[in-house]
């Protein structure tokens, strides 16, 4: 079994808050963006393309942001609406701030990078007053996402959707979602990204992630598991620690950990390998499937979203990883 307990009795099964973005992936592929002269338009921003992978997975959805009042931004709500996401809290920016804008970069398979446009965006002006306490009151799993918690407002706004989600009791999971270029200090970062870290029940980062946040502290090893301990003394029962194509382990507050290995993939770009496999071991862990059968879907919708060109558009049905996970064991069993 897994080890967390979901609320019942709710309207939808989970929320996310955070940034909407547009992506431009590069459609001229395995070159550098000085070369690449097209671009194929997506919804985008990590905690947005969770909560369509979760949609795709057939959850109930809803989602906590801002937009710009800018054909950007409707597209952006009307994608959401077309993957049956609750919009209800999608605010509209009343002060001329922009889309949040993410140029993708695809040298090689192994080789991106994304150039971000990212002043004055939209995102980041939601404030907590505009976050309504009803969709959080309504949802099983709440999902938060680090960079939200660069600015204020937005970062008042994360803390607000944490009360309201410890208030009426559903499951929170944080996405450290670290993008260095949206922040000014490293103290500053480590510290807000603690603070919220706390209040979580489920903690998903790369190493590189929790390295930031171990700022003050003394892991000069980085092991894993001492990275993982310190937070069963706050809120956490789970905490996953990823390491790209090597793949992730989890740790558990009953003491228990569990490897997963990546799939073999045809890779065509690396970014929206953790979003996708957020989306699929949040939505294992909402099966009440164990933690390494979790962890088993989430990295099988990672491989078959590095093996597409979008990252939102691209995520999975159960269907899909499904029929993934069984083509994978069948072509080679263990
Ligand atoms: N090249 C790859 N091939 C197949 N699966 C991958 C690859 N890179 C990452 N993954 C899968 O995606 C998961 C998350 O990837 P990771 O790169 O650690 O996260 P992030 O995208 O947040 O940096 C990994 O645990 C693995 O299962
Ligand atoms: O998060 C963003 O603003 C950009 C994403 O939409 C992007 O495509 C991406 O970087 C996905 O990141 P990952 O899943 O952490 O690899």
């Amino acid at each position: 079994m897994s080890s967390i307990r979901f609320p019942d009795q709710k309207t939808l099964d989970f929320v996310a808050v955070g940034r909407l973005c547009i992506d431009l992936n590069a459609n001229e592929i395995n070159r550098p963006m000085e070369d690449t002269v097209t671009f194929t338009k997506y919804v985008g921003g990590s905690p947005a393309n969770i909560c369509i992978g979760m949609a795709r997975l057939g959850m109930q959805t809803g989602f906590i942001g801002k937009v710009a009042d800018d054909q950007m931004g409707r597209f952006i709500v009307r994608y959401l609406e077309q993957n049956g996401i609750d919009t209800g809290n999608v605010v509209t920016d009343d002060t001329g701030a922009v889309t949040g804008l993410a140029f993708t970069e695809i040298k090689s398979p192994s080789d991106c990078s994304i150039l971000m446009y990212r002043d004055n965006v939209a995102d980041l002006l939601l404030k907590a007053s505009e976050v309504k306490e009803e969709i959080v009151a309504g949802t099983k799993l709440l999902l938060i996402s680090g960079t939200a918690l660069a600015q204020s407002p937005s970062r008042e706004a994360v803390f607000q959707s944490l009360e309201y989600a410890k208030r009426h009791g559903a499951v929170i999971a944080f996405d450290l979602d670290y993008r260095p270029y949206t922040w000014t200090s490293e103290e500053e970062t480590a510290a807000y990204y603690n603070l919220a870290a706390e209040k979580c029940d489920i903690l998903i980062g790369t190493r590189e992630e929790f390295d930031m946040m171990e700022r003050f502290e003394d892991n000069p090893g980085h092991d894993d598991n001492k990275t993982a301990s310190k937070w069963f003394d706050y809120s956490a029962q789970i905490v996953i620690i990823k390491h790209g194509k090597e793949g992730s382990i989890a740790y558990a507050k009953d003491g228990s950990s569990h490897r997963a290995k990546s799939f073999k993939a045809n890779v065509v770009k690396t970014f929206g390998a953790g979003d996708s496999y957020a989306a699929g071991f949040l939505y294992g862990l909402m099966q009440q499937w164990p933690i390494a059968k979790s962890m088993e879907y989430g990295s099988a919708a990672a491989a078959i979203v590095v093996s597409s060109h979008s990252c939102s558009d691209a995520m999975p049905t159960a269907e899909q990883v499904n029929d993934f996970i069984e083509k994978s064991n069948a072509a080679s069993p263990n």
